[in-house]
């Protein structure tokens, strides 16, 4: 097991600065999720790790191994890395072993028990050793890349979106088994995707990247509960913003005056609401009312567009609140909204005060 730790990492493709001060540290045997827009810079940043990419400043650390420096340059063979790509990229003429023990000394090449362990560990059967990759669904090729990777017990294993070619189904399944292989060999592990619902239930860490730098770095739950800053709210999940007064911890806006999470001082400020916090029920005298304006039915939930009917600022604000499926209202009802938790304060311009201005 190795930490992973880059620090200052800058890097450009011709004509294009991608990485910019670039810090992250992947504790050992723990898994990141690394989450932005396309063009943002995450298949950069795996392949500053890997070594097919040398950063023009920072440095980039396995363990206690320096690999990446400015007078240190360690080739991608002595990394002790595995990578999985997006699409596998299995060789279609060697069977199941030859795929998976590609690359490995002589010795270890002829190890079919290995070859059998590597497979049920990703959630195949041994047997299956003597297959070819066109004999395989994607889900199952992606798990014999995975197995691959593993082949040579890196310390760090680095997945380029490997499951986003397969379908939701699969896609949950294979996800399972890959986690669970990964677990098993206590690796290090970067996993760049596009998918929220991924990231959330993979990862020990998100980071969220927006050109070429990290706006947030934790533990999922606290990424999702308190982002720093619209874009890192917008990445995981859906999210309503409004904007509010705060004094003496809570905050006043179009849903009433709500309890906050860790927030101090006081002044105008934007609040950020996850649209499963908002309960709906028939009118009452005492909670805000919104009007229907939309709703899209998935089943087990439902997402409700709404229009507070008295926002304070006048703006017209739209909320979007997450009910079960069962309970969806129509477009054109009148509902009163709840708020469950706490609201969340993105951004605050505290009050000055004339004291404060040296009055
Ligand atoms: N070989 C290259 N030569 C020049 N520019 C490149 C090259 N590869 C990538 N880029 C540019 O570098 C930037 C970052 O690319 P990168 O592939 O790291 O983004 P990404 O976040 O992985 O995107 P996606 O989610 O679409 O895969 C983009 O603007 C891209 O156009």
């Amino acid at each position: 097991m190795r930490t992973l730790q880059l620090t200052g990492i800058r890097a450009s493709h011709p004509r294009t600065p991608v990485l910019k001060d670039v810090d992250l540290t992947v504790p050992a045997g723990t898994t990141t999720a690394v989450l932005g827009p396309s063009g943002c810079g995450k298949t950069t940043l795996l392949r500053v790790i890997a070594g097919f990419m040398r950063p023009e400043a920072g440095e980039v650390r396995l363990g206690d191994e320096l690999v990446a420096g400015p007078d240190t340059w360690v080739p991608p063979e002595r990394r002790g890395f595995g990578y999985v790509a997006q699409e596998g990229n299995l060789f279609p003429h060697l069977d199941l072993a030859g795929n998976i023990t590609y690359g490995l000394p002589r010795r270890e090449r002829k190890d079919r028990a290995r070859v059998g362990e590597l497979l049920e560990l990703v959630g195949l059967p041994a047997d299956f050793a003597t297959r070819r990759p066109d004999q395989l669904s994607g889900g199952q090729q992606q798990r014999v890349a995975l197995a691959r990777a593993l082949a040579r017990r890196p310390g760090i294993v680095l997945l380029d979106e490997p499951f986003s070619a397969l379908d939701p189904e699969l896609r949950v399944a294979t996800r399972d088994a890959v986690a669970a292989a990964l677990r098993h060999e206590n690796a290090t592990v970067v996993l760049v995707t596009h998918d929220q619902a991924e990231a959330l239930s993979f990862a020990d860490q998100v980071a969220i990247m927006h050109a070429g730098r990290f706006t947030q770095v934790g533990a999922p739950p606290v990424v999702y509960r308190t982002p720093a800053d619209r874009r890192s709210a917008t990445s995981l999940g859906e999210a309503c913003f409004l904007p509010g007064s705060l004094v003496d911890g809570a905050v006043t806006c179009a849903l009433g005056t709500l309890p906050v999470s860790a927030a101090t001082g006081s002044g105008a400020c934007e609040v950020v609401i996850r649209p499963e916090q908002l309960h709906l029920s028939d009118p009452t005298p005492t909670a805000p009312l919104a009007l229907v304006t939309r709703t899209e039915y998935f089943g087990h939930d439902a997402l409700v567009e709404l229009r507070p009917l008295h926002a304070p600022t006048g703006e017209a604000l739209q909320l979007r609140a997450r009910v079960p499926g069962g309970a969806t209202p129509s477009v054109g009802d009148t509902v009163a909204v709840h708020v469950m938790g706490e609201a969340h304060i993105l951004t605050l311009e505290p009050t000055t005060t004339l004291a404060e201005h040296g009055a």
